[in-house]
């Protein structure tokens, strides 16, 4: 009888790169020293992958990935991991890619489909899910999270939109550079959304001035914003991010109501007074069956520019305790920093200037805890996804 053996390809482990090695454990040990058949390799990555651990991967990234295929090209020379991902994660699989092309020293390439389900129906044409990005207080940085939580996504690999509800006080068209820009329609009927830099926007800013909005009341901003979000032609959003008007009254608890909101996220900072808003917010969404993500807690410490220092000028860990006591995560910090303000004055975003810069990274960071956390709480196969409330 023959006996076949599999071919080897020169790829040997890096025994120096400790971590994987732990990961690999055993396997390592006995193959170290020698080439790699492509079937072993191919192992060792999927072994890899069942293995990994982190906050948005807690049962490793084989559980939740499907159509997975690990190929080899070129006698070993690159390897590719294909796969299929719900939930936008592209800088951490890049890191487990760079990590395992160090480990076998050949080039590993993740080619990541996203897939994000809808995790609430609704008729809006052609968006995902819609999250709802709120504040008990004004002034806690919620619009600026919002415009840069959005490019945050669309870098992990998410097709984004952002509606300013905001109506009081759109600030949305000047942090995206499109103060003055009016939006079009092909149709007559739907208005095609402005867009910056890949990511659709629709505000009233647009299409009134300040000073108009500002005096309408309650219902009449409501019918406007519903305008808005029915009448926007969205094209096949996965996220839609909405900047909610700040305060927990009766327009933002209408709006609650009346928008298929899938979840929201509270942005605070951490003094008392946003934290006790905060937790109004969190009870706001609780009342009206909206799942509540997570709490972003913005201007968490400064960092001196000269010695590196932190310091915590409002106050330290109150995102994480109002986030422990409502039962809900802390999503990530954010510090306060004069580039955040400069970028939101000049309508830009540190993600799009430098979408690897270290403020880019936390912002990434927290979309992909979002994304991750409205798949896990709220995947529609779960007993917990949120039911439609109609009023
Ligand atoms: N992390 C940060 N570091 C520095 N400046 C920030 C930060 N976050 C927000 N800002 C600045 O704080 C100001 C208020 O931010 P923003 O308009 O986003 O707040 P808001 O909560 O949406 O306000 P409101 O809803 O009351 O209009 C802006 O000038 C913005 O540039």
């Amino acid at each position: 009888m023959v006996k076949c053996i599999a071919p080897t390809v020169d790829i040997r482990l890096n025994r120096t790169y400790s971590r994987w090695i732990k990961l690999f454990g055993k396997f390592f040990s006995s193959k170290a020293e020698t080439a790699l058949s492509s079937d072993e390799i191919k192992q060792l990555i999927a072994d890899s992958l069942a293995e990994y651990r982190s906050d948005i991967f807690p049962d490793g990234i084989l559980s939740l990935c499907t159509d997975v295929n690990i190929s080899l090209a070129g006698k070993g020379k690159k390897i590719t991991v294909a796969l299929t991902v719900p939930f936008p994660c592209t800088f951490e699989l890049s890191q487990v890619a760079d990590n395992l092309s160090e480990a076998l020293q050949t080039k590993v390439i993740f080619d990541v489909q996203l897939q994000v389900r809808p995790v609430r129906s609704h008729e809006i044409a052609n968006v995902g899910n819609i999250i709802a990005v709120a504040s008990g207080k004004g002034g806690v940085g919620k619009s600026t999270t919002t415009v840069n939580l959005a490019y945050a996504l669309m870098a992990e690999g998410a097709k984004v939109g952002i509606l300013d509800a905001d109506i009081y006080g759109p600030s949305i068209p000047t942090m995206l550079g499109l103060k003055n820009e009016k939006p079009t329609s092909k149709d007559g009927k739907l208005m095609t959304p402005l867009n910056a830099q890949g990511l659709e926007a629709m505000s009233i800013g647009f299409l009134v001035p300040d000073e108009e909005a500002t005096v309408w009341r309650g219902p009449m901003a409501s019918s406007a914003f519903s305008q808005l979000l029915n009448e926007t032609d969205w094209s096949d959003l996965d996220y839609l991010l909405i900047d909610m008007p700040p305060g927990t009254g009766d327009i933002q608890l209408t709006l609650a109501q009346k928008v298929p909101v899938a979840a929201a996220v509270v942005v605070t900072t951490p003094q008392d007074i946003a934290l006790a808003d905060a937790a109004k917010g969190i009870v706001m969404f609780d009342k009206v069956q909206v799942p509540v993500l997570g709490v972003v807690e913005n201007m968490s410490y400064h960092l001196c520019e000269h010695c590196g220092e932190k310091s915590h000028l409002f106050g330290q860990g109150g995102g994480g305790d109002i986030a422990t006591s409502y039962r809900t995560r802390l999503l990530g910090q954010l510090p306060l920093d004069i580039a955040i303000r400069q970028d939101a004055d000049l309508g830009k975003s540190e993600i799009i200037e430098n979408s690897a810069g270290e403020i880019a990274l936390l912002y990434r960071k927290i979309a992909r805890n979002m994304a991750a956390q409205l798949f896990y709480q709220l995947d529609s196969r779960s007993p917990n996804t949120a039911e439609i409330v109609t009023l």
